[in-house]
């Protein structure tokens, strides 16, 4: 029997489908009734109605059947920030970014979806309440967010009404939640290492964290409002919890809350930075004699130990954004998810 094909603009295709942010967005979008391709460099789920073409982004003969009767796409890949491997971020956020577009434009997708980072903005110094029209940074702390400020330049470019092509980018930050392999499983690493004893700073320092759930929301938002008439063509749009708190308390309570001691001591941020930054050097002479990895890199320090939140009233404003879960919320049902990181598990 024929499956019955749903309206064009009920076909999409997510790129990174499998990752963390990915996979919830799939999730949500088969319960909105979106018919579902996922394009990714490995397969790390199956799901009922979706369809999965593993490949690499930067290949387009690879990418191009994943795009077929495909009118929107979503862009949430990128190779982990942790990996801190330069070439490898230039080849997946820039060349690759390139090549999405082209094989969108080639396959006749009428709109792309970028997941972006608000973090395009940040040097390392206080951004409060930060709107999208602050400058790109000109010193990024690290070669992830270097190349995540020329994959959003790139997408936003080749916004096109003339030619039916339509982009967005959405900047979440500091996303959290079930399944998330990069903040939680680090955090608790650190904790079982020892290494969670100090607050970097003076503990004050007020930043974004922002549940999966509400940066799905706001994804599904934009693609939805995404029309030749819209204002939203061509801009970024930061997505948030609109929720700062206080970093070290969100560090405590997911700590506390899966059984770990609270950080107490206080390590003047001004000492950590620079001790971060000859780790940092260190790490580079050393490289081709042996690879290590620092902890506490200058931008992980940076985040912890400056102020880091943005505003979301653009998104607000124009999509009609608000978060559907709140950060307690968020938190509680983090914590809940993970009962293998607890301590003593
Ligand atoms: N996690 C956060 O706090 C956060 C915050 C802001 C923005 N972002 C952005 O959100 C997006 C998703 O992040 P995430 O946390 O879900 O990361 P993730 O690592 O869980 O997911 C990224 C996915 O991209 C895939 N991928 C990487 N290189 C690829 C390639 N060459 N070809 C095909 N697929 C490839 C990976 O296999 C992975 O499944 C990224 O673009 C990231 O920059 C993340
Ligand atoms: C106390 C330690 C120094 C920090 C321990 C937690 C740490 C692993 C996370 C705290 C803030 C997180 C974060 C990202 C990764 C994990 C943390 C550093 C982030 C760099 C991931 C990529 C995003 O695009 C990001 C830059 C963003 O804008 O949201 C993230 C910023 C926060």
């Amino acid at each position: 029997m024929a499956t019955r094909l749903r309206p064009s603009n009920k076909r999409c295709a997510v790129i990174g489908g499998s990752g963390f942010l990915g996979r919830h967005l799939v999730e949500k979008l088969l319960d909105r009734s979106y018919s579902v391709s996922v394009f990714d460099i490995r397969q790390s789920y199956e799901l009922p109605g979706v369809t999965f073409h593993q490949g690499d982004l930067c290949d387009k003969q690879a990418l191009l059947p994943a795009l077929k009767d495909v009118s929107l796409v979503f862009h949430c890949a990128s190779p982990a920030p942790a990996s801190d491997d330069r070439g490898l971020f230039h080849k997946v956020n820039i060349q690759g970014t390139r090549t999405v577009i082209q094989a969108c434009m080639e396959a006749g997708v009428q709109k792309l979806v970028l997941t972006s980072s608000a973090s395009v903005v940040f040097e390392g110094t206080d951004i409060k309440n930060g709107r999208e029209d602050l400058p790109y940074a000109k010193k990024p702390i690290d070669y992830y967010t270097e190349t995540k400020i020329e994959q959003e330049k790139l997408v936003l470019e080749a916004c096109d009404k003339e030619k039916g092509f339509l982009t967005v980018a959405i900047r979440p930050h500091g996303i959290f939640g079930p399944r998330d392999p990069q903040l939680v499983p680090i955090l608790v690493d650190m904790a079982r290492r020892g290494k969670m004893k100090f607050i970097i700073g003076d503990g004050t320092n007020l930043v974004d964290f922002t549940f999966v759930e509400n940066v799905v929301h706001g994804h599904i938002l934009a693609a939805e409002r995404l029309r030749s008439d819209s204002p939203i063509c061509g801009k970024p749009y930061h997505i948030t919890n609109d929720e700062p708190i206080r970093f070290w308390d969100f560090m405590s309570e997911v700590l506390v809350g899966l059984g770990y001691a609270a950080p107490r001591y206080h390590l003047p941020y001004a000492l950590v930075y620079g001790l971060a930054m000859l780790l940092w050097l260190l790490a580079l002479i050393l490289r081709p004699l042996v690879a290590f990895k620092p902890t506490f890199t200058p931008m992980r320090v940076a985040l912890a130990g400056t102020h880091h939140y943005y505003s979301c009233e653009r998104a607000k404003q124009d999509m009609g954004y608000k978060p559907v879960v709140s950060l307690k919320e968020g938190i509680t049902r983090t914590v809940e998810s993970y009962p293998h990181l607890r301590q003593g598990a």
